[in-house]
């Protein structure tokens, strides 16, 4: 079953979000208007159809923007949502099939009130198009300095990874810049330390080795989790587990990891399409990949040495 789903933009950047009607699947909870496809329509035109009888709004089909595919398993119902993002339109959007509508800044939005396939949608509003990794032999201070650097940048995903110091040090470089990670809304995540991240209240990265140790997601809602992952196997397990996003990776021959055979740009591309969840491109990449990424499915780029601009 292939459904369309229309996310809503307004000037200030909030999205519309509507509560499904009693006595249909997924009653009482929270989606984005849309429905399933009739025969011999487009994911566009069928969109174009169902804003119309559920919100009463015209929109002009060819500004529609692609955000994310969802393959989505409900029980024995196998479905594939796809989301586009509407930023104009004729009316004034009206609950006329749902039991209510609200509009709210996607960072406002508790997942757990949405239907299942669309916490990844969700997340994909929520994740920007840079994920900069710490390079990897920073001491405690240049790490600190890195972070801050980065914020000062604009970058607003950031993880944490020192392999070759101990936890107790990354946790206080963690400590030292969270106050600045919060105030200007940004979010970091620390490598592998799930114990850490939750006594800090922060995100963690999981190593690809983590997720099949893990019988669920480590950490609540309100904590990003991300995961390495190199191949369909490890998405699917991300995903399962509930993650926010995962990196795949090498999409290219990497200087860190000169062993790994790279997957290219088209194998990516249809891994991160397959995938249930927003996927970064790691691996001998930077941010002048992102138009690139996202042409194959992907949320963006992330990179260790891509991103660093100064020398440390
Ligand atoms: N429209 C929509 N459906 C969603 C979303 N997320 C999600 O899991 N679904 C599921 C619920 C349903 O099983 C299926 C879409 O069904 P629907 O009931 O909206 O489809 P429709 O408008 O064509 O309605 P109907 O003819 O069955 O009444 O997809 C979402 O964000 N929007």
């Amino acid at each position: 079953m292939h459904v369309v789903a229309g996310v809503l933009v307004d000037d200030s950047g909030r999205i519309l979000i509507a509560q499904r009607p009693a006595g249909k699947h997924l009653a009482g909870m929270w989606e984005f208007p849309g429905g399933k496809l009739e025969p011999g329509e487009t994911a566009v035109t069928a969109l174009a159809r169902e804003l119309d009888e559920e919100l009463g709004i015209a929109v002009d089909p060819a500004s529609f923007e692609a955000l994310i595919r969802v393959p989505w398993r409900y029980g024995e119902r196998d479905m594939l949502l796809e989301a586009l993002v509407v930023r104009a339109w004729t009316g004034e959007p009206a609950a006329l099939d749902a039991a209510a509508i609200a509009w709210h800044a996607p960072a406002s939005i508790d997942p757990g009130l949405l239907a299942p396939a669309d916490r990844p949608i969700l997340a994909a509003l929520r994740l920007p198009w840079h994920y900069p990794i710490s390079p990897a032999d920073a001491s405690p201070e240049e790490a600190a300095a890195w972070v801050l650097a980065a914020l000062a940048r604009g970058e607003r995903l950031l993880q944490l990874r020192l392999p070759g110091l101990p936890k107790e040090t990354v946790r206080a470089v963690a400590a030292q810049v969270l106050p600045e990670v919060g105030r200007v809304g940004a979010r970091l995540l620390l490598s592998r330390d799930i114990e850490g991240a939750l006594a800090l209240g922060m995100g963690v990265h999981l190593s690809s080795a983590q997720l099949g140790e893990l019988a669920a997601r480590p950490l609540p809602l309100s904590l990003a989790v991300g995961a390495s992952c190199h191949d369909a196997r490890e998405l699917e397990r991300t995903s399962r587990l509930g993650c926010d996003f995962a990196t795949l990776s090498p999409v290219v021959a990497t200087a860190s990891h000169p062993d790994a055979e790279p997957l290219g740009w088209p194998r990516f591309g249809r891994m991160a399409e397959a995938a249930s969840l927003p996927v970064y491109a790691l691996g001998g990449l930077g941010p002048g990949d992102v138009a690139e990424a996202r042409l194959h499915a992907g949320q963006g780029v992330s990179a260790i040495r891509g991103f660093v601009q100064e020398p440390l």
